[in-house]
């Protein structure tokens, strides 16, 4: 069979299950997934290498319509990816109904001009008659190159989505190393691993508020010490992170302590810091300190 490799944008509202999608088609955690929405700020590019095609998966933030400047930058870097691959893959929940935001979505690939797969997850939780009036309904909303029901939780027909993206790759040898499957290095999957502790743990305004910062890694004796930072928007958010006799940051640091350590292999021992950057996602330069990529538009 001939050699193929490119470029699929994962994109869609947020919480449709994109970075659960990605990490399932990969076989493991590249992204993080979480139950709040706008959890994936970064255009991470999960690889996934096969005998014969290298699929390059580019996750964007969940484009919806902007609040604030960071809003923005998560909306530009979707786009961004849209314009850099080879076909765009269009994930929605099929819980859902259209709304306002899928308006909005269709209106940007209308003038794409690529193939544009329709992801319709979370069959696990639609009985098949509904499902198929969804898939009816979708039909015919945009002229989609191809419609794959999918469960990225249960992992249900993901075969066949790998060969429904493989039509729409190029020919042509792989783009990265075989044995490479993400192109963040290891201080940004590390901070990311704290970040999804914070969000599983916390709810309201907390989610959006905080970025994660490794700040210090130190071999001390067996052990590597690594500290970092936990930036958010104001000090009543600092008391809720930290809780209430410290139970709060505690848990955070147990929980991520001990997925690092597996990551790593190795004895680890986390500090965490939490400090108040008021403000700081209407603010450029902290944006992009707090390693959240702003692309050029
Ligand atoms: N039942 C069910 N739940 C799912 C499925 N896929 C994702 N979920 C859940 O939906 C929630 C959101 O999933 P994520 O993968 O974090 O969503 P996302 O689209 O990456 O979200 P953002 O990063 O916020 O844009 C999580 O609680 C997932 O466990 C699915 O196929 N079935």
């Amino acid at each position: 069979m001939t050699h193929k490799s490119g470029f699929i944008a994962i994109i869609g509202r947020p919480n449709a299950g994109k970075s659960t999608l990605l990490n399932a088609l990969l076989g493991t955690k590249v992204a993080i997934s979480s139950n709040k929405p706008n959890t994936t700020r970064n255009n991470i590019a999960g690889i996934l290498t096969e005998p014969d095609t290298q699929f390059v998966f580019l996750d964007t933030p969940g484009i919806h319509k902007p609040q604030q400047q960071l809003g923005r930058v998560l909306n530009k870097n979707a786009y961004n990816a849209m314009d850099d691959a080879d076909a765009v893959a269009w994930i929605i929940d099929v819980t859902q109904n259209f709304g306002p935001g899928d308006e909005f979505v269709l209106d940007r690939i209308r003038n794409l001009h690529k193939p544009v797969i329709l992801l319709v997850n979370k069959v696990d939780l639609v009985p098949k008659e509904k499902l198929l009036r969804k898939l009816l309904d979708w039909q015919e909303k945009f002229e989609f190159s191809d419609i794959v029901p999918v469960s990225a939780k249960d992992g249900e027909n993901l075969g066949e989505l790998k060969e429904v993206f493989r039509k729409y790759l190029p020919e042509g040898p792989s783009l990265y190393p075989e044995e490479m499957i993400s192109d963040h290095d290891l201080a940004f999957q590390l901070c990311e691993i704290v970040r999804e502790k914070i969000l599983w743990r916390t709810h309201e305004e907390i989610p959006h508020s905080v970025a994660v910062v490794l700040e210090k890694s130190e071999e001390r004796g067996r052990k590597l010490i690594l500290s970092f930072v936990i930036i958010v928007d104001r000090n009543s958010q600092k008391g809720i992170l930290i809780g209430k006799g410290g139970d709060m940051i505690r848990s955070i640091r147990l929980a991520a302590q001990t997925e690092i350590k597996n990551r790593l292999n190795r004895p680890v021992d986390l500090e965490l810091y939490v400090r108040v950057e008021p403000n700081w996602r209407n603010k450029e330069a902290k944006i992009k300190e707090f390693g959240i990529d702003l692309q050029n538009e």
